[in-house]
C-alpha cells in the first residue's frame, strides 16, 4: 500500500486548488479523478464554462443577423461542434496542470473508502491501495433524474451535459424544472432559435428573488418567446415519432406540448455512492450530502469534504472557497463558512445577479430598511450597448447605511454584482457606492444612481 501525506478525492475546483497548495508546502499528495473526460471537474467540462460559451455564441445569432431556422441550426451545430474542441483542448491543458509535480501522483480511477485512511482506486486496468492520515473529498454533484412515467427510456430526453452535445438544434425544446440550468439553457435556446417551453413545479419562478424583480425577469424572457408555465404536474414524457409529447397538469387540467428535445433540469445529488463511506464511517445528512462543520470537516477526524458533495451552494467558486476553507484549518487557522456572502449570476438575456438579502427576507429577519429601484433604460451604456432592458434593486440597512442585498438584471450585471459583494463583505455603507468615481461609459456607473435612490 502507497502512503501519501494527503489523499484528494475529485478533480474539481477545491480539488485541484488543494492539491495544488499541499503539493507546494512539500506534502505528497495523491489525485484521484474517476473519469479521463473530467479533470477539473463539472465546471470547465460539463458545467459552467461550456453553458456561458454557448450564451455567448447564442448572442452572436442577433449579431450575425441570421433569420431563418437552417441558417440558425447551421450556426448552432458549429457552436456545438465548437464547443466540443474547447472541451478537448481545456482537458489536456487540466490533465498536464500538475505535469512534473513530483509532490502530485495523479490516479485516473474511482476511489473507495476501505477505512477510515484506505483508499482503494479501480482505474481502467490498475488498482491501487494508498493510504494517508489526511483525506479530502470534493466528488461533486450528478443531475437527479424524478420518476415520470417514461421520461428515463425518452430518446430525445437530455440531462444538461447531454443536451450540450447535441448537434441538432431542437425546433421545440421543453425543458422540465425551472432553476438555474433550465432557465439558462432555455434562454440560449432561445436566443439560438428553438421554441421553448419550461414546465416548472413551484408555483413561481424566481422564488429566491422579491415580487417586482422576479415579475421583471419573467415579463422580460416571455416577451423574448419563452413560455414559463409554473404549478406544473408533469405526468408522462413519451417517445412520438421523431420527437416526445410531454403530458402535464396545470390548475387542474391536462395538456400536453410535443417538441423535439427534452431537458431535465431538476436539481442536482451528491456523488457519494462510490465512495462507500460507511466503510469510514462518514455520516451524511437527510438531503444525503456528506455531513460537514464550519471548517469543512466531517464526522471522522482527518476526513474534509467539499463543494456539491458537502451540500455546500452549487457553484465552481464555492467548491474553491471550501477548499481555502479547508487549507486554512490545515494550517491551524480559524476560517469557517459561516456567515460567507455568496454573489451568484443567472447568465440569462440580461444576466440576473444576486447578493445578500431581498426586501423581503430582509423584514423577515427584523431590519428596519431602506430601498431603492431602478430601470436600466437611459444609463449610457445601454445607449452605447442598445440594450435597455432591465432594472436594479438594492436594499439597505436604515439604522448602519450597510448594504443588505441587490438584484442585478441588467448587462454586465455580473461583473457589477462583485462590487456590491465587495462592498458588503468591507462593511462599506451604500454611500461609498453612491458617491465613488466610476469610469464612464461603463455599466457599473449605475451603482451611483442606484444607491442615490436609496429612500
Ligand atoms: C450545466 C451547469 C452549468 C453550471 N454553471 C455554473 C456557473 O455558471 N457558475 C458556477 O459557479 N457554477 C455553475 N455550475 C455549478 C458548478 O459546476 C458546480 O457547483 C461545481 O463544478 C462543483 O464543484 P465540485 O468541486 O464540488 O465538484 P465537481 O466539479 O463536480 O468535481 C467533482 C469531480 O469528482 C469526480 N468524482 C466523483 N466521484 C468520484 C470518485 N468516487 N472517485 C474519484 N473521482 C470522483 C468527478 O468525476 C468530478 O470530476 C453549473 C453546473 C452545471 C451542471
Ligand atoms: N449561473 C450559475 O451559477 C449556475 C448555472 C447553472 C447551474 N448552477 C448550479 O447548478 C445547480 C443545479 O441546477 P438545477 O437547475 O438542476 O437545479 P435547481 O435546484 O437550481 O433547480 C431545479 C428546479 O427544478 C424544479 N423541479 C424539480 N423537480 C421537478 C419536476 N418533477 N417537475 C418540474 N420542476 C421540477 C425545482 O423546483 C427547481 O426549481 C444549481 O443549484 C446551481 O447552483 C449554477
Amino acid at each position: 500500500m502507497e502512503r501519501f501525506d494527503v489523499i484528494v478525492i475529485g478533480f474539481g475546483n477545491g480539488g485541484k486548488f488543494l492539491a495544488g497548495s499541499l503539493a507546494a508546502q512539500g506534502q505528497r499528495v495523491a489525485f484521484v479523478e474517476k473519469s479521463d473526460m473530467m479533470y477539473g471537474g463539472t465546471c470547465p467540462n460539463v458545467g459552467c464554462v461550456p453553458t456561458k460559451f454557448l450564451v455567448n455564441r447564442a448572442e452572436m445569432v442577433r449579431i450575425k443577423g441570421f433569420t431563418s431556422f437552417e441558417e440558425k441550426a447551421a450556426f448552432y451545430g458549429q457552436s456545438i461542434r465548437d464547443k466540443k474542441e474547447l472541451r478537448k483542448r481545456i482537458l489536456s491543458k487540466l490533465f498536464n496542470i500538475f505535469g512534473g509535480n513530483p509532490n502530485i501522483t495523479l490516479y485516473t480511477g474511482t476511489a473507495k473508502f476501505v477505512s477510515p485512511k484506505e483508499i482503494e482506486v479501480s482505474g481502467k486496468d490498475f488498482t491501487a491501495a494508498i493510504t494517508a492520515d489526511k483525506i479530502i473529498i470534493d466528488t461533486g454533484s450528478a443531475p437527479f433524474v424524478p420518476s415520470i412515467e417514461g421520461l428515463k427510456e425518452c430518446r430525445c430526453a437530455y440531462v444538461s451535459e447531454g443536451m450540450l452535445d447535441l448537434e441538432r438544434l431542437p425546433k421545440r425544446l421543453v425543458v422540465i424544472g425551472g432553476g438555474n440550468i433550465g432557465l439558462e439553457f432555455a434562454s440560449f435556446y432561445r436566443q439560438f432559435g428553438s421554441e421553448v417551453t419550461v414546465l416548472q413545479d413551484l408555483p413561481a419562478f424566481f422564488p429566491n428573488e422579491d415580487d417586482d424583480v422576479a415579475a421583471v425577469v419573467k415579463e422580460t424572457m416571455e416577451a423574448q418567446g419563452i413560455e414559463l408555465i409554473a404549478g406544473v404536474n408533469v405526468l408522462s414524457v413519451k417517445d412520438e415519432g421523431e420527437g416526445a409529447a410531454v403530458k402535464y397538469i396545470v390548475g387542474g387540467d391536462e395538456k400536453e406540448v410535443k417538441c423535439d428535445a427534452v431537458l431535465v433540469s431538476t436539481g442536482r445529488v451528491p456523488n457519494t455512492r462510490e465512495l462507500n463511506l460507511g466503510a469510514a464511517g462518514v455520516e451524511t445528512t437527510s438531503r444525503g450530502t456528506i455531513a460537514v462543520d464550519e471548517r469543512m470537516r466531517t464526522t471522522v477526524s482527518g476526513i474534509w469534504a467539499i463543494g456539491d458533495v458537502a451540500g455546500s451552494p452549487q457553484f465552481t467558486y464555492i467548491s474553491l472557497d471550501d477548499a481555502r476553507i479547508v487549507m486554512n484549518d490545515l494550517n491551524g487557522g480559524g476560517r469557517t463558512s459561516a456567515g460567507r456572502n455568496v454573489p451568484y449570476s443567472v447568465f440569462l438575456t440580461p444576466p440576473l445577479s444576486r447578493v445578500g438579502l431581498t426586501e423581503k427576507a430582509a423584514l423577515a429577519e427584523g431590519y428596519k430598511i431602506k430601498t431603492a429601484v431602478i430601470p436600466v433604460t437611459g444609463l449610457p451604456r445601454s445607449h452605447v450597448l442598445g440594450k435597455y432592458t432591465g432594472m436594479l434593486k438594492a436594499v439597505v440597512d436604515a439604522d448602519s447605511g450597510l448594504i443588505l442585498g441587490a438584484a442585478l438584471y441588467c448587462e454586465e450585471s455580473h461583473e457589477m454584482i462583485n462590487i456590491v459583494a465587495l462592498a458588503m463583505n468591507a462593511k462599506l455603507p451604500y454611500t461609498v457606492l453612491r458617491d465613488m468615481i466610476i469610469t464612464h461609459p461603463v455599466m457599473s456607473e449605475a451603482l451611483n444612481d442606484l444607491f442615490a435612490a436609496v429612500k
